[in-house]
């Protein structure tokens, strides 16, 4: 019983392992057998492999390969290989013909058509560009040739690489390329930079007649700086633009805004294959990284760099061949063969012209010129066209960022010009309430002086406050003018903080009814003010530094203007002034105007100014064309014109002509005077913005007398007979009398004439003598009279011995008495204006008394050192000229003044 249990459950066991086993033989034939399918399969990829590899038609031939084929494994393969190769060729035929499609319908016209088709013709494309160049053709075996074109604008760069002898061939082949490019777009919406290492004059000359627009600017081949400074300007200009409108690249920004605010740029680069230094090809690359998205693409050629920013090749195999990277390296180009030189020649002659038709042909003066006069406000700023560039205007800005102008440029580079288009733009917009001009030329010469009445033309600027014409000699007038504006300034700030705001238009908000028009003072050839190392200098540089500093809010601008060099010398030890004229015009040639790498003004062309708003760094940098303004016609009729709108209710501007002195008669001061008040005598005219004389008035008081000085006969007889002419006009006949002397016997007739006016107004006259002298002056000096004594003492100083001796029986000299009356005479009415011709015989005369008596003197040829004395013992600078002399009033000065004594016409 109990064996047969065992050999039952034996036979279960057995049972399930043949089962087992059945089922593990199972497993293991159909791995074996999909093991031995893979390997099969695998063989079939190898074959196909090879056979890719050499092609099926070479697999034919191949003992080994045609042998494998023909395994029973691997049928069909063939025929696969066979079908495949069918489909290719079906499809690759169609290819040439679609790209022919794609790139007629892509790059339309001049971009990919024969040239024939539009050589000559004007392009018309404005917004957008076509995004394919035609170069040339290639051929892919039986299926026919097939257009090659290369990407440009807006998409990439171009890199060409040339063979032995091939220059002519990449010469066509960038021609051919610029000339599609600028036959396809409007003249003006393309420029074209160049610049060739080794070519000085010449870099695609059958392109020549284009660069005399602006569509080619030919670069000096030494200065590749200045191509790169100028695409580094582009560049950062036009990605500061296009980030402020909230666009990534200038093709963006042109097609959201449906509008060109740049043109595009090509720079031409023709290197001769040598290495360049590493910092002048990191600034290459760093420029090729951003010109595509600011519309700028480089073509290289031998350039030792790989571009940024994206680029094509060009690689010249011959004279006809190339390889390019938009064909690959199996595909040989031929290139379209080269326009002949004077068909290109012709269609750049045509552009050309097209180009400046389009630009409106050379502007004038008068397009500088709004169509209505005065409608301008300059309560925010002053802002006018000075000039064109491409037909545009180009503005310039006077205000908040740039308060202050220099200008720069060698003599006949055209800065007065600039200077009057400028004023005639800035006053045919802002009325004279608006602006006020305040012009000063340094320059022997008159430039300013048309904008004053004259002769001819009684016509001025309104605009115009001051007029200073032929100062080269009279620093003192600039420092006049210095000084006024500073008091402005101060006048202006405090009328600021009584309204409690900061600048000019919070103050024009504050006060509607106020007059605060912008100040503008011209200054030409400035740096005269410190031509000397005196106090004119000292006080000049303190109020323009204070002045370009402060002016700014205030609306109080400086033009500054120079033959460069020297001008801007003058700035040394005072860097103040110059940063503050963030407004820099550089006229063609002009040095160190701009930034020190800026070398814009180089290249300017004649009657071109650089007009650069960012402190003269390159990026700002704006070539403008400025029209003739200077020509007496031209800018005459617009001053007529506002004359005639304005010179109603405003005054003629003040003229200070440094060559004239003027006559008393015509004076406004002698004008005015009449008997009553205080007696002036007035001696000379003051070197002032205002009109104004310089005058000594005889109160009663110690001092009141006057003493000319120096040998200088003309000037002494001018301010003598000023000082008594002038007296004479405020006395009623019987309220003065005066006592005339005259020991120059030369002065003789001068002092009669005088005498003979004098008695012709009815005024009482004591003429006095030599011989009298001593006799009256011991009168004099005793007696008290009703009214007032005028001494008139020519050439006292040779009086001296007579007035020394003493009379029979006197204790005292007539020179004694003398002193007595210069002491005592004052305060009762009695003045003595006497000349004595040096200082140590008027010593002599005052004696041990000292110099108190004389309250008032006006020095000629005499050194300054001899007049401490008289100065209330400070130092006295003063380098004696012809026509000036220095004027000092005790009471009335702290420092001596130069002065200009009135011109006395000989009768
Ligand atoms: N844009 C222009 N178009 C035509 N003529 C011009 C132009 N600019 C200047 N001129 C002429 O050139 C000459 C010299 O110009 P301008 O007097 O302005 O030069 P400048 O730089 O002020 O010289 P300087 O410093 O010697 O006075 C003048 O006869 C002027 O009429």
């Amino acid at each position: 019983m109990r064996s047969s249990k065992v050999n039952e459950r034996r036979k279960r066991v057995l049972t399930a392992i043949g089962n087992m086993r059945h089922q593990l033989g199972l497993v293991l034939g159909a791995a074996r057998n999909a093991r031995q399918d893979a390997e099969t399969t695998l063989e079939r990829l190898r074959l196909e492999q090879r056979i890719a590899r050499v092609g099926i038609a070479r697999a034919d031939h191949d003992e080994s390969l045609a042998a494998a084929m023909h395994h029973p494994l691997m049928a069909g393969l063939r025929d696969q290989f066979k079908a495949t190769q069918a489909a290719f060729h079906a499809e690759a035929a169609t290819v040439p013909a679609r790209l022919r499609e794609l790139i007629a319908q892509a790059a339309p016209g001049p971009a990919s058509r024969p040239p024939t088709d539009w050589l000559g013709r004007i392009g018309t494309g404005a917004l957008t560009v076509p995004p394919l160049w035609r170069i040339g053709s290639s051929t892919m075996d039986e299926t026919g040739p097939f257009p090659v074109s290369v990407p440009l604008l807006d998409e990439s760069h171009l890199a060409i690489t040339s063979a032995p002898k091939t220059r002519a061939t990449v010469d066509a082949l960038v021609e051919g390329i610029l000339l599609r490019v600028l036959s396809s777009m409007e003249p003006g919406a393309v420029r074209i930079h160049l610049w060739d290492i080794g070519q000085l004059t010449a870099v695609l000359p059958n392109l020549y007649p284009l660069s005399r627009t602006s569509a080619i600017t030919v670069y000096d081949p030494t200065r590749l700086e200045d191509l790169f400074d100028d695409l580094a300007g582009h560049i950062r200009r036009i990605h500061t633009q296009t980030m402020q409108a909230g666009h990534t690249s200038l093709r963006s920004m042109r097609e959201s805004l449906g509008q060109r605010t740049e043109p595009w740029r090509i720079a031409v680069l023709f290197g001769n294959g040598e290495n360049w230094a590493p910092e002048t090809l990191r600034e290459l690359r760093r420029i090729a990284g951003g010109a595509v998205a600011a519309g700028i693409s480089l073509i290289a050629v031998d350039l030792p760099t790989v571009l940024g920013g994206g680029v094509e090749n060009i690689r010249l195999l011959d004279e006809k061949h190339a390889m390019t990277s938009m064909t690959g390296p199996d595909l040989v180009v031929s290139l379209d063969p080269p326009i002949p030189a004077t068909e290109v020649s012709g269609a750049a002659a045509r552009l050309a012209e097209a180009l400046i038709e389009r630009q409106g042909g050379p502007r004038t003066f008068n397009d500088l010129l709004p169509t209505e006069f005065g409608q301008e406000s300059s309560a925010a700023e002053l802002r006018a066209p000075v000039g064109f560039f491409e037909g545009d205007p180009v503005e310039v800005v006077i205000g908040d960022a740039t308060p202050h102008v220099l200008i720069g440029g060698p003599s006949g580079s055209g800065k007065t010009n600039f200077l009057y288009a400028l004023i005639g733009s800035l006053a045919a917009r802002y009325p004279p309430d608006e602006l006020a001009l305040y012009l000063l030329d340094f320059k022997e010469g008159v430039s300013f002086a048309g904008l004053a009445p004259g002769r001819r033309d009684k016509s001025w600027l309104p605009q115009a406050r001051l007029i200073g014409v032929n100062v080269n000699t009279d620093r003192e007038f600039g420092l006049a003018l210095l000084k006024f504006l500073a008091d402005e300034l101060r006048r202006r700030s405090a009328a600021a903080k009584e309204h409690e705001v900061t600048d000019l238009a919070g103050l024009r908000r504050q006060d509607p009814g106020g007059h605060w028009p912008r100040i503008v003072a011209v200054i030409d050839e400035f740096q005269y003010l410190f031509a000397g190392r005196d106090t004119v200098t000292g006080a000049a540089t303190a109020l323009l530094e204070d002045i370009a500093r402060r002016g700014r809010a205030q609306g109080i601008h400086l033009i500054l203007a120079s033959q460069d060099i020297a001008g801007i010398d003058a700035f040394w030890g005072k860097p103040a002034v110059f940063e503050q004229c963030t407004l820099r015009i550089a006229m063609p040639k002009a040095r160190r105007v701009l930034a020190e790498t800026n070398n814009a003004a180089i290249a300017a062309p004649k009657w071109h100014a650089v007009v650069n708003h960012d402190s003269g760094v390159a990026h700002g940098n704006q070539l403008a064309h400025i029209p003739d303004a200077s020509n007496r016609e031209i800018f005459s009729t617009l001053q007529r014109k506002l004359w005639d709108l304005y010179a109603e209710e405003h005054q003629r501007p003040r003229l200070f002509d440094g060559a004239v002195s003027p006559l008393l008669d015509h004076v406004a001061a002698y004008a005015t005077l009449s008997p009553g008040g205080r007696a002036r005598a007035l001696l000379g005219q003051a070197i002032d913005v205002d009109d104004k004389a310089c005058a000594v008035e005889l109160a009663s008081a110690p001092g009141r007398n006057v003493a000319v000085l120096g040998t200088a006969i003309a000037e002494a007889l001018s301010i003598m007979d000023a000082s008594a002419r002038s007296l004479a006009r405020q006395y009623h006949p019987d309220e003065v009398e005066f006592v005339v002397c005259c020991l120059v016997d030369r002065c003789a007739p001068a002092v009669d004439q005088l005498v003979e006016v004098l008695k012709a107004e009815g005024h009482w006259v004591v003429r006095m003598t030599e011989d009298d002298i001593a006799e009256r002056m011991t009168k004099i000096a005793g007696e008290a009279v009703g009214h007032t004594r005028i001494l008139l003492l020519y050439g006292v100083d040779a009086a001296l011995p007579a007035l020394e001796a003493k009379l029979p029986g006197e204790i005292k000299s007539g020179l004694d008495h003398f002193r007595t009356v210069l002491k005592l005479g004052p305060s009762r009415g009695v003045h003595t204006i006497g000349w004595w011709r040096g200082t140590a015989r008027l010593k002599d005369t005052l004696g041990f008394a000292g110099t108190d008596d004389i309250g008032a003197w006006a020095a000629l040829d005499v050194q300054g050192s001899e007049l401490t004395g008289f100065a209330a013992g400070q130092v006295v600078h003063w380098s004696p000229r012809p026509g000036r002399a220095l004027f000092f009033d005790r009471s009335t000065h702290m420092t001596p003044e130069v002065m200009i004594p009135f011109d006395r016409p000989e009768f």
